[in-house]
């Protein structure tokens, strides 16, 4: 069950320093949106924000308002670990838990709330597998550690994992930037894919690739150095390519700066 995003006035701090400044966006669900700007303008930060992941980080806090659907993410009694098994989130790195096997590494979340019959948690990892476009890679040594995977393999294990706690939002923190390009190839096929279900979220440094794959595209930058990170336009992508409202966009996607 894919959810809307919606966010209004958020700011971000790490301490006293502000790193994002006054973000609103609507984010649809059964899309991809993808986050575009030069390195700093704290994409990972806000990104963080829409599942509470920055929570972990001392110092860090938010203002201003994440609706999932009608659901205030900040309100009172929002448990944060709820939140981040309906918003799951998948990391630059691939993150597999390294002693575990590839079966377990799926299984994880599933037996951590609680799910112990051995039937049902082989259906998940198997549809989540074939979710992930991996199943036929590892059907046969599903009992070996995740570790020894290829990274591209781990990435879509990390994303398999993701998935299997069947989750409504899917954040993406450049999920390519440690991949090749085949591999690379493989996660945009399936983020095309996984959009059919979920609403998904992808940071960017590569231009082609938020091209490729996104709905929607939001252009941030920094107004000048030592100032907050803002949210400068969001459009369909088609039109952010093509034809973007601020020059400072124009510029950025057409290498000018960043
Ligand atoms: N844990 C932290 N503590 C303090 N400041 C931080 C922390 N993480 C990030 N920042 C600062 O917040 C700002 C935004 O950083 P962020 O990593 O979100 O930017 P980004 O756009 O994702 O950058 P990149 O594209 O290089 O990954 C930067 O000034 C950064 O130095």
């Amino acid at each position: 069950m894919a959810k809307r995003i919606e966010v209004s006035g958020l700011n971000v701090y790490y301490g006293d320093f502000k790193a994002v400044e006054d973000v609103s966006m609507t984010i649809e669900p059964r899309s991809v949106t993808a986050f575009i700007g030069p390195s700093g303008c704290g994409k990972s930060t806000y990104l963080r924000t829409l599942n509470r992941m920055h929570e972990v980080l001392p110092g860090a806090r938010v203002e201003g308002k994440v609706l999932l659907d009608d659901q205030d993410l900040y309100g009172p009694g929002i448990d944060p670990v709820a939140v981040r098994r309906v918003v799951g989130m998948v990391f630059q790195r691939p993150n597999p838990f390294p002693t575990m096997s590839i079966f377990d590494n799926v299984a994880s979340g599933l037996k951590l709330n609680g799910v112990k019959d051995r039937k049902k948690l082989a259906e998940v990892v198997e549809s989540s597998l074939k979710g992930a476009n991996l199943w036929n890679e590892v059907k046969d040594r599903l009992d070996k550690p995740g570790a020894g995977l290829s990274g591209g393999q781990q990435q879509r294990l990390c994303i398999a994992r993701a998935i299997a706690v069947e989750p409504q939002v899917i954040l993406m923190d450049e999920p390519c930037s440690a991949l090749d390009p085949i591999s690379t190839l493989a996660i945009e096929d399936l983020i095309e894919k996984l959009k059919d279900r979920f609403t998904v979220v992808i940071v960017t440094h590569n231009m082609q690739q938020a091209a490729r794959v996104s709905d929607q595209t939001a252009f941030f930058n920094l107004a000048a150095t030592g100032k907050p990170g803002r949210l400068v336009e969001m459009g369909p992508t088609k039109q952010i390519f093509s034809n973007p409202a601020e020059k400072a966009t124009e510029d950025y996607i057409t290498g000018r700066f960043g």
